[in-house]
């Protein structure tokens, strides 16, 4: 069983503003229980609705995720199964977990299985759906999560970007093609472009198994994430790395005992096989599908808008 205690190893903050990688999230206790929990549970994906279509399994928890059509398809104000209670209330008591928290926080919890040759594209969590924050747990297999940034669009003049929110809300509801970035619409964070081209093009980050990675700002908005199908992960040069706990100058000490496997990892080879993957992402859900039409739920209608504009 997953408690909600504090866990242990301090969080790391990455090179962009808005992702912390929290090493050691859960227990090897923990993340076996949780692994033994969803695969008990049913599976979706490979032929199995809600997404049929997903070569991919996934689980859905709160609320139901439809990537054809790209929305949440209902609302489902279920309580989140018993073994995903514990660590969903650890994540969203977060110093940096920024939407509201309790039972109206409209969570969702999604059960993500990647087996060796399976990833996810580079995209972008809509805003329009998703609250400001995402948590993501990996469970069992490392692998690296680059981080890239969101070509800036060419200034629009206000009622030109009404109307362009406006268009990609309908697109949000309409389209059915599952591949290329999400969307941005609705609450995203506003970046200054003078910030933005002080940050990297890209990073790699490396996830170990246990570990949290929080994005949110810009981390979460002005960038796509993806994972590669690849078999097997090449580590890039240290300075496009981001590692937890080894500072790129410290590659070639001794690794620390209490992170073995990331420093083993990264001291002994420049690269690694996939594994089977299990990942968590915990977000809140601002909207879901009603006739056909995206609707605000309640909890999200007083959300603030985020600036990063100093
Ligand atoms: O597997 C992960 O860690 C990330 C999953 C993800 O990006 C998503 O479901 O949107
Ligand atoms: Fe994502």
């Amino acid at each position: 069983m997953v408690t909600a205690q504090a866990t242990a190893a301090s969080p790391q903050p990455l090179a962009i503003p808005g992702l912390v990688l929290y090493p050691d999230f859960v227990t090897p206790v923990e993340q076996a229980d949780i692994i033994e929990q969803a695969d008990r549970a049913p599976w979706c994906g490979r032929g199995i609705a809600p997404n049929p279509e997903m070569h991919r399994r996934t689980q859905h928890y709160g609320f139901v995720f439809s990537y054809r059509h790209r929305k949440i398809l209902s609302e489902c104000h279920e309580p989140l199964p018993e073994f995903l209670a514990g660590v969903t209330e650890r994540v969203t008591q977060l110093p940096d977990w920024t939407p509201r928290t309790g039972p109206d926080a409209n969570l969702m919890v999604l059960v993500n299985e990647y087996n060796p040759g399976q990833g996810i594209m580079p995209h972008k969590d809509s805003s329009a759906i998703f609250g400001p924050a995402i948590g993501s747990l990996s469970l069992l297999s490392p692998c690296l999560m680059t981080f890239t940034k969101i070509k800036p669009k060419p200034m629009k003049s206000k009622p030109e970007a009404d109307a362009q929110a406006g268009a990609d809300m309908a697109r949000l509801s309409t389209d059915s093609n599952p591949t290329g970035p999400l969307v941005a619409c609705g609450e995203e964070v506003i970046v200054d472009p003078e910030v933005m081209a002080k940050l990297p093009d890209s990073i790699s980050v490396y996830l170990p198994p246990r570990s949290l990675l929080l994005m949110t700002g810009i981390g979460r908005d002005a960038y796509t994430h993806t994972i590669s199908k690849d078999m097997t992960e090449r580590l890039p040069p240290p300075d496009s790395l981001e590692i937890a706990d080894v500072a790129a100058s410290s590659l070639d000490k001794p690794s620390p005992p209490e992170h073995p496997s990331v420093n083993a990892l990264t001291l002994q080879k420049a690269q690694f096989e996939r594994e089977r993957r299990i990942s968590l992402t915990f977000r809140t859900v601002r909207a879901v599908a009603v006739d056909d039409k995206m609707e605000a739920l309640p909890s999200h209608r007083d959300a603030t808008t985020m600036a990063y504009t100093k």
